[in-house]
């Protein structure tokens, strides 16, 4: 059976959207191929999901429809001309974080069109979400592409290519600064003596609950703030500690920092 979708990289984020696709049976295991650099990435990944590991898989490329570009932003000056020749004709999703179509298009100056994407790892699940931008107007059958692979993992949005690094800081690192955040509601809660297991569940749960709260409430994140802050009460004591602290501010600067590194990737 020809392979009909290749991955350029299968660590964490491949894996992702290879169980996607194979969960929305978009393809079956023997239509997707990976490849990867030094490590047991690929292996791991064939092995676990009955995909192709092409060790070369340049020869590969010719008989493809997509693929996948899923290394790190500093592996793909790596991606060998022989390989980008292979892809000519070809449709290439990116997923590198910061490195621009334009960049792209350097290398795969013969594909059939390029879309850089940036999804995030909640995709892990389905409940992901990703931005993407093409790098010209995608044909019906390209559309349809993007739309399994993309849908694969959660929600998505075209955008301008422009937007993609403000992007990146906001929902690409976004689960990080959520996970960070979990685990200072835990060790907050162990400081106010809460045993460590109940704290952890406690903080799970409450961001759980309160994301689905405001995924389903007409509300805005400020009304459904003021509506857990009784005057004089509980909340509004620790949201003055937030204010005083410039919460939003700090939100501010580590998203600009995010943005700027996004920015510069595009060189490395
Ligand atoms: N981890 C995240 O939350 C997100 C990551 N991204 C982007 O996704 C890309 C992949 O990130 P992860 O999956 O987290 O990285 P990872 O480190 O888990 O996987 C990188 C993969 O690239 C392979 N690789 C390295 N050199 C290669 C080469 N020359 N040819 C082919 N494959 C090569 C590695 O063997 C590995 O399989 C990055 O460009 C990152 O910017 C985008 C959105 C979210
Ligand atoms: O940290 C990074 O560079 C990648 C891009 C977005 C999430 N992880």
């Amino acid at each position: 059976m020809p392979i009909r979708i290749a991955f350029i990289g299968a660590g964490r984020m491949a894996s992702a959207i290879v169980r996607g696709l194979l969960e929305k049976e978009h393809y079956a295991p023997e239509e997707i191929a990976c490849t990867c650099g030094d490590d047991p990435t690929g292996p791991a990944l064939a092995e676990a999901t009955g995909i192709q590991f092409l060790k070369d898989i340049t020869p590969a490329l010719y008989e493809t429809e997509a693929v996948v570009l899923a290394c790190k932003p500093q592996q793909f000056a790596a991606i060998s001309p022989e390989l980008a020749e292979a892809a000519r004709g070809k449709l290439i999703l990116s997923i590198l974080a910061g490195t621009p179509l334009v960049r792209l298009s350097e290398k795969f100056a013969h594909a059939r069109n390029i879309v850089r994407t940036m999804p995030n790892t909640p995709g892990q699940i389905g409940a992901g979400v990703t931005a993407f931008a093409p790098l010209r107007e995608l044909s019906d059958k390209d559309n349809g592409i993007v739309e399994n692979t993309l849908s694969s993992l959660g929600n998505f949005h075209e955008v301008d290519e422009v937007d993609l690094d403000a992007v990146t800081a906001l929902s690409g690192s976004g689960p990080a600064y959520v996970f960070e955040f979990a685990a200072a509601l835990r060790e907050a809660g162990v400081s106010c003596g809460l045993d460590e297991g109940l704290a952890d569940a406690l903080a799970i749960d409450t961001l759980l609950g309160a994301a689905m709260l405001l995924a389903e409430s007409e509300e805005t994140p400020e009304a459904l703030r003021n509506a857990v802050t009784s005057p004089g009460g509980t909340t509004a004591a620790a949201l003055k500690v937030f204010q005083e602290g410039d919460f939003r501010g700090l939100v501010e600067r580590a998203l600009a920092a995010a943005k700027a590194r996004s920015l510069e990737l595009a060189a490395e």
